[in-house]
């Protein structure tokens, strides 16, 4: 005899546990399968570590600089089980502060602790960790599965350490090479550079961070640079990692020459595809896709009443997106299919040196669509408080359209970039006119003060300093 559900969400990452409250919340009857421990990758190996290591990071380029404020700090050095240690504790409390398990308690969603797996399209079964399995039964299914690094079919690719599993190093390596440069790869550059390890990076696209803006991605490439990091971007393809004498031998071809590293690590962060692995979607006749669970701006899979929201459906894998997705499928789940896929302003960026952050169109995207829309960039070095902290490198770029009327699109590159970029969004999801924009007061000495002046500069007004 099986548990019945009207919707079983299967993940409790961001994705599930917002998909299961919500569900929860508009009067279902709900499950939510988890095989892991709640809070996704974001809690546990994504966001949450990351963001402690690149404060320690932060914290070492502080301590470099010190000694001109007058601060005479004598040993800079990263005791890594010491660092480790302080980010496992910092997960256990972020999952503490989340609670996760007591809000599923007080809106009545059951646990079930275990790997879910179809066998029929209403029918799964949960394999908990002592293999003992129970049956359940929906109405409707929330597939908020996530996703796992991408491993590169290449010879000796066992070798590599995946960003999950970052944290299990047994020591700080002193040679690290990264393939990939997405966000993880490059947050990666910022962190080992900073702990004092040489790094090489190398990317297959022709610029790292190639989803932003180019503007953007140029800046973080010269920075990097700047640091003593190898950066090879535009290569044809990883083609082995091997073992030697004393260490990883990291292999690629890149304009048809033969190019190695030896490094003591190699970080693969080549790509997110969606944890599908048995899930046995086959028998609920759900489609696969490349590395995704295809769905339609219902969220829904080809089969009906399974959705899936969250990094699994590949459209935007970010915890913003995980959430506003989790709220639009269980709605869709509990009161039928009406709400459309909501992906209009995600704000993100990095945690780099320097922070990048984006929202909206780049300005390459905008031009394909209008090629007469407008754009201003202010430096950082015009206002005052990037040159009081002595971060005066960066910018920020407003895309407006060509009667400088919306904000289509926001690129900053520099300290607080991410913050900068959140104004922006609130701004853009307000619809504030650039008029409006341009009128705002802006508290000094800030670096959202490159925002009025940017909208000032997108109408042709000269800015008041
Ligand atoms: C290194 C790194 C840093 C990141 N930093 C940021 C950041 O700063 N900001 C940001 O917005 N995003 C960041 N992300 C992305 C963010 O982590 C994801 O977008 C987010 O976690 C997606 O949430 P999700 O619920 O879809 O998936 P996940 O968080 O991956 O959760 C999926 C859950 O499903 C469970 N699961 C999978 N299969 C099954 C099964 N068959 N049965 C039961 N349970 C199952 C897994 O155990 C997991 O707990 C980062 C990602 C990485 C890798
Ligand atoms: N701060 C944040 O918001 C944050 C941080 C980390 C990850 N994330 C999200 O998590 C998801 C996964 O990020 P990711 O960076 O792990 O993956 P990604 O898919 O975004 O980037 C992978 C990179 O690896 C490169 N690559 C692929 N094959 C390669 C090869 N053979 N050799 C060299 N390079 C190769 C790709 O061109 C790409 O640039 C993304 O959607 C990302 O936005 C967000």
């Amino acid at each position: 005899m099986s548990d019945a559900y009207d919707v079983l969400v299967v993940g409790a990452g961001p994705a599930g546990t917002a998909a299961a409250l919500r569900a929860a919340d508009l009067g279902a009857r709900v499950a939510v399968v988890e095989s892991g421990p709640p809070g996704g990758t974001c809690v546990n190996s994504g966001c949450v570590p990351t963001r402690v290591l690149a404060k320690t990071a932060r914290l070492m380029r502080e301590v470099r600089t010190a000694d001109a404020y007058g601060i005479s700090v004598t040993e800079q050095q990263i005791d890594w089980p010491r660092t480790v240690e302080r980010v496992r504790a910092t997960v256990e409390r972020v999952r503490g502060s989340k609670d996760d398990l007591g809000r599923f308690a007080a809106a009545g969603v059951d646990v079930l602790h275990g790997r879910a797996r179809f066998v029929g399209p209403h029918d799964l079964v949960v394999t908990a960790a002592d293999g003992t399995t129970s049956e359940v039964r929906a109405e409707r299914v929330v597939l908020c599965v996530g996703g796992h690094s991408r491993v590169l079919p290449v010879p000796g690719a066992e070798l590599a350490t995946l960003p999950e599993h970052v944290l299990d190093l047994p020591e700080l390596p002193r040679r690290v090479g990264i393939i990939g440069a997405g966000n993880t790869g490059a947050q990666l550059v910022t962190i080992f550079n900073a702990f004092g390890s040489e790094v090489t990076l190398v990317e297959v696209a022709p610029r790292i961070l190639a989803q932003t803006d180019a503007d953007v991605s140029a800046h973080v490439t010269r920075a990097f640079r700047e640091q003593g990091v190898r950066v090879e971007a535009g290569v044809e393809t990883v083609t082995a990692l091997e073992r030697t004498d004393d260490g990883i031998r990291l292999r690629w071809r890149a304009d048809g020459r033969d190019e190695d590293v030896v490094v003591d690590a190699v970080l693969m962060c080549a790509g997110w595809p969606a944890s599908v692995e048995g899930l046995g979607l086959e028998a609920a006749g759900i489609e696969v896709g490349r590395g995704r669970i295809p769905v339609d701006e219902y969220l829904a899979t080809n089969v009906g009443h399974v959705y899936v929201a969250g990094d699994a459906n590949g459209t935007a894998m970010l915890v913003q997106a995980a959430n506003a997705e989790a709220e639009a499928a269980a709605r869709n789940a509990v009161l039928g299919t009406t709400v459309r896929a909501p992906h209009h302003l995600l704000p993100a960026g990095g945690f780099t040196d320097p922070d990048y952050a984006d929202v909206g169109l780049t300005e390459e995207q905008a031009r394909e669509r209008d090629e007469h829309c407008v754009v201003a960039l202010v430096e950082l070095a015009e206002l005052e408080r990037p040159v009081i902290d002595d971060r005066p490198r960066g910018f920020l770029k407003l895309v407006a359209d060509r009667r400088r009327e919306y904000l289509l699109g926001a690129h900053a590159v520099g300290e607080s970039a991410v913050e900068v970029i959140q104004s922006v969004t609130t701004a853009m999801a307000a619809g504030v006119d650039v008029a409006t924009l341009a009128r705002v007061e802006f508290a000094y000495p800030t670096y959202t003060a490159a925002v009025g002046v940017a909208a000032r500069r997108l109408l042709d007004v000269p800015a008041v300093r």
